[in-house]
């Protein structure tokens, strides 16, 4: 199993990182969260005063990007030029903008081999949007997570409750759909599924049977 990808894949909130989590702890591979890339580097856009549609400079940027994962406990630390930004990265803002600069191909580019060299001897789970598509094409195991705009919309409505925070259910549809729209039609690495993927909708499926048909299906593999 060594040096082994498995990628997941899938819209906002389908519950990709909750699985990718899960596998990550259960196999003993490294975990990428590709999504925080996109995330940060909006942040990183916003603090130099770079504008979220000047894709020369934001590619600049992307180039010279100084981010680190730290492993600290079970958690991942995101750090920024040495600050830890792993709070102002998880905002619906956040997800929004990391959205809007991700449409630019010299962007993609720019992180592109930055996302790659997360390939690692114990394995690597990958978490995103175009991870069996663009970024592991040769991964052994794709997966893509879905799950209808409402019933994500619902689940996060219930993670902001449960952190103390007010959630209105049609503004979390509305930016769900926008973000989706965003996602699925920009011309490069749009988000579908890898042909070799195995789709799983999780609409009606528990976190556990999300989990279990995952593990099933790599441990066919193996
Ligand atoms: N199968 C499921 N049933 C119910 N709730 C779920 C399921 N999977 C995940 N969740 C919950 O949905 C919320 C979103 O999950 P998660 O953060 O894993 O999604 P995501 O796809 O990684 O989202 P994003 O791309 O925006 O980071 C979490 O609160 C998680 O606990
Ligand atoms: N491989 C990826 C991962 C993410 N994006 C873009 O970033 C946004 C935020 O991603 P999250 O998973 O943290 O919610 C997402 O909406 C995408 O626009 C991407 O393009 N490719």
């Amino acid at each position: 199993m060594t040096n082994m990808v498995i990628t997941v894949d899938g819209p906002s909130g389908a519950g990709k990182g909750t699985l990718c989590h899960a596998l990550a702890a259960e196999l003993g591979f490294d975990f990428l969260d590709s999504g925080a890339i996109y995330r940060i580097l909006a942040l990183a856009a916003q603090q130099e005063n770079i504008a979220l549609d000047n894709e020369e400079q934001l590619a600049e940027l992307a180039r010279r990007l100084d981010v680190k994962f730290e492993l600290v406990g079970s958690e991942i630390e995101v750090i920024l030029n040495g600050q830890n930004v792993g709070d102002l990265i998880r905002t619906a803002q956040a997800g929004q903008n990391a959205s809007k600069i991700a449409i630019f191909p010299n962007v993609r580019k720019a992180l592109l081999q930055r996302q790659r060299d997360f390939r690692s001897e114990r394995g690597l789970i990958a978490d995103g949007r175009d991870m069996g598509t663009i970024v592991f094409p040769e991964a052994e195991i794709k997966f893509f997570l879905d799950a209808s705009a409402e019933e994500r919309a619902k689940r996060r409505v219930k993670q902001l409750q449960e952190k103390g925070f007010n959630a209105n259910f049609d503004e979390i549809l509305a930016e769900i759909k926008e973000r989706d729209f965003r996602d699925r039609n920009r011309e490069v690495a749009p988000l579908i599924p890898a042909k070799d993927a195995l789709i799983l909708d999780s609409t009606y499926l528990s976190i556990d049977e999300v989990i279990q048909k995952a593990l099933d299906h790599i441990r066919q593999y193996r």
